[in-house]
């Protein structure tokens, strides 16, 4: 059997348009033109080409973009103060701030820094806590790009078995409450978890979110389940320019699985066609109105 590809350029650019048809009638019907502030600190090369891509999606949704680069040698105040500088600008609606940032800077600081109307990535811990309370709120777009890839293969994921592996507030947490919410059966699986193969065996739907290339092998996957591959890891290629693979042993896995999501070109670009979604959701909230239909 070869397993179904799930396609995410198409879905991305589904999402994308029902983004920029919404952006469109808020600009005519309110005057609302919806501003996502992403910031940079230091000059990471995936990171920078990261900041450009969204930008220039940001703008081609029709929306406003803003970006602000910091020097690797930022320290914590500069860094809080441009926050601070963003949560007072009544045109941006949402803020990013890329991660990993350099070391002398607490990442927690600064996302508690966040304007939680403006936490556009879901990581606030009042963002991080509404999702595991089951209340409304901004949730961060890779999960919500899983969630979405993982529905174009069951209409309904309530009493499937999903493993989700990885842990972090970005990926895995959310992931794992996200799944919940549509009533999966979820088991959390992390670096200390006995026998990982046998528990991903268990799965109808597996989510790998580890950061290492190719770690879940074909032989951990239940025949005919969907795989979603978070990972994005840059590996050497003989050529110098390197090459981006999935946390999925991809050639082993399309032999087993029933669908499975391809690195590149799969969950990446979900994760920014739904921050252009949270960007407009948070400036519908902070204009009082209703929360748009994307
Ligand atoms: N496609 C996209 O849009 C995005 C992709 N990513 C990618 O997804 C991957 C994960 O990102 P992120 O969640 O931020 O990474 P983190 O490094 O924050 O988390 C990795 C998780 O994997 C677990 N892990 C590590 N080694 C093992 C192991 N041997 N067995 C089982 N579990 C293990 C860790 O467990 P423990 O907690 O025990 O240490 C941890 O919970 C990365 O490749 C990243 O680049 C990230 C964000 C967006
Ligand atoms: N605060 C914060 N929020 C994040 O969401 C966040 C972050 N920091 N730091 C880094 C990770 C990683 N991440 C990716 C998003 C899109 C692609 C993406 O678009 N990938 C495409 C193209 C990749 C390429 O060709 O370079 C693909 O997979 O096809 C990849 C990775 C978001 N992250």
């Amino acid at each position: 059997m070869t397993a179904r590809l799930i396609d995410g350029k198409t879905a991305a650019e589904a999402v994308r348009a029902g983004v920029a048809a919404e952006v469109a009638r808020l600009s005519a019907a309110h005057g609302l033109v919806p501003g996502l502030a992403v910031v940079l600190v230091g000059d990471d090369p995936a990171s920078a080409a990261y900041v450009r891509s969204k930008g220039k999606q940001t703008v081609a949704a029709g929306m406003r973009s803003f970006e602000h680069r910091l020097p690797a040698t930022a320290t914590q105040d500069e860094v809080l103060s441009v926050v601070a500088q963003l949560n007072a600008d009544p045109s941006v609606h949402g803020i990013l701030v890329q991660l990993p940032v350099p070391k002398q800077i607490d990442p927690h600081a600064v996302i508690l820094a966040i304007d939680p109307m403006k936490d556009v990535d879901g990581l606030h811990p009042l963002s991080a806590g509404l999702l595991a309370s089951g209340l409304p709120g901004l949730v961060p777009c890779t999960p919500l790009g899983c969630l979405y890839m993982a529905k174009t293969v069951h209409a309904s994921l309530a009493g499937m078995e999903a493993v989700v592996v990885g842990r972090s507030n970005l990926v895995g947490k959310p992931v794992a409450q996200l799944l919940l919410r549509e009533n999966a059966t979820v088991t959390i699986a992390h670096s200390q978890t006995r026998d990982l193969p046998a528990v991903c065996r268990r799965a109808d739907l597996l989510v790998a979110a580890v950061g290492k290339p190719g770690f879940i092998r074909g032989d951990w996957i239940k025949p005919g389940a969907t795989v979603i591959d978070v990972g994005i890891n840059r590996v050497p290629t003989a050529d110098g320019k390197g090459r981006l693979t999935g946390d999925v042993a991809f050639e082993e896995a399309v032999q087993v699985a029933g669908a499975v999501t391809p690195v590149p070109g799969g969950v990446g670009l979900m994760t920014v066609a739904f921050l252009l979604v949270n960007t407009v959701r948070a400036a519908c909230a902070a204009a009082g109105l209703p929360a748009p239909k994307i």
